[in-house]
């Protein structure tokens, strides 16, 4: 691996090859980042992935033009021949971003091959200078985001000098009928799928493309029927429709969507009459909910989380998951979440009064059973 030198501005990253994987782990026990010299809250880190062509060096560009007065580093991932072009169509913006740094992360994609210099990127990004108020990471269109957040998910308490704040999935209203229609009955699924169940905004960009379709619905209907679609597939995520990625960017910047408050915040989470499972279930990946009315045990719930997120039993796969947690013999409104392998369970507040204390998780993910997932939280529960 050769990193550019202290003096210049790391215009490309060159990375080699490794076939390190990261091992199952809960939050505990992170990559750990050093805080810059300059101290200060950790920099957020927004990951923008989607298909090929769906718009996601249109939302950079919109993003680097903004009037928000944030300095803000962008981090290109694509493959080698692409590099140069990326960034030559990347606009910088005239008096509103400051790109303080570029960095191009080359020779693999960055969810596989690259995550140490990724790693490293961020760091000299963070430690160079001394204010730096957001980063970009603009992956490749074939990128899963998941390894990805691994990386940047870091605990609160550690010392980070970056933090994830969002993943944002920039989807193609054009060619999304398609690609469901196309898999809606099938095992299998495509990147776009995975990119969406991960985001924690979809951007639903190209709107202005869509057409009436043949069986004549209006167009606001199609995008309607498309967001249901999304949803489906997703529903935690905010989905934010738009033409040429052009989005209120206080809805995009500064999400903070794995702090344990965003969580206990989400109104699926909150809501007692809405059922996410209620959804027509004709995918491959899905959202689910379950809820227990009866406290639960800690330690049963971290042996359980374990078993399903690290196990992977009857092909079952966890991407994303968020709860809210009535623990016994706490006081405490606990917040669950976990991207893939990776989990943390925080006390958060005290319960309200008034408040419902019950358990209630939404899973997003591959082959969910919601029969067994209600049964194996039940067991979690403390029997008099
Ligand atoms: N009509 C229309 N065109 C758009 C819109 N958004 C982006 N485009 C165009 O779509 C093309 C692809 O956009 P990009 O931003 O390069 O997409 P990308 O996701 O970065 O593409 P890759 O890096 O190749 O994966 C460009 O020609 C854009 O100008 C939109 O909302 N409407």
């Amino acid at each position: 691996m050769e990193v550019v030198d202290e003096d210049s501005p790391p215009l490309a990253v060159l990375i080699g090859e490794t076939s390190e994987t990261r091992p199952a782990e809960s939050l505990g026990k992170p990559e750990e980042y050093s805080r810059g010299t300059e101290g200060g809250p950790p920099v957020g880190v927004t990951v923008i992935t989607g298909y090929l062509g769906a718009g996601k060096s249109t939302l950079v560009n919109y993003v680097l033009n903004g009037k928000h007065g944030k300095r803000i580093a962008v981090i290109l991932n694509e493959f080698g021949e692409e590099i140069g072009v990326e960034r030559a169509m990347i606009n910088e913006g005239e008096g509103g971003a400051v790109i303080e740094e570029w960095v191009e992360l080359a020779n693999g994609c960055v969810c596989c091959t690259v995550k140490h210099s990724l790693v490293q990127a961020l760091e000299e990004l963070v430690q160079r200078k001394e204010r730096l108020d957001h980063i970009l990471l603009e992956t490749t269109g074939l990128a899963n985001p998941a390894p990805l957040a691994s990386i940047l998910w870091l605990d609160d308490q550690l010392e980070s000098a970056v933090k994830l704040d969002s993943i944002i999935t920039v989807v193609d209203a054009k060619n999304l009928r398609q690609q469901i229609d196309e898999y809606r009955y099938s095992s299998s699924f495509p990147e776009a799928y995975t990119q969406i169940a991960y985001a924690d905004i979809i951007i639903l960009n190209k709107v202005d493309l869509v057409s009436p379709d043949e069986l004549g619905l209006a167009t606001s209907h199609y995008v309607e029927d498309l967001e249901k679609d999304i949803r489906n597939i997703n529903s935690l995520a905010t989905v934010i429709r738009s033409v040429r990625c052009q989005v209120d960017l206080s809805k995009i910047l500064e999400c903070q969507a794995y702090d344990a408050s965003h969580i206990a915040h989400q109104k699926a989470l909150l809501e007692d009459s809405k059922s996410l499972s209620s959804f027509i279930h004709d995918y491959s990946i899905r959202t689910l909910c379950i809820c227990e009315d009866q406290q639960v045990d800690l330690n049963k719930v971290y042996l359980w989380l374990e078993e399903v997120l690290w196990e992977k039993k009857s092909d079952v796969d966890i991407y994303r998951c968020k709860g809210i947690l009535s623990v016994h013999d706490s006081d405490q409104l606990h917040t669950l979440q976990a991207v893939k392998e990776l989990f943390e369970i925080i006390p958060l507040r005290a319960w309200r009064e008034g408040e419902k204390k019950v358990s209630r998780i939404v899973f997003i993910g591959h082959n969910l059973d919601e029969n067994t997932l209600r049964l194996s939280l039940r067991a979690c529960t403390i029997v008099d």
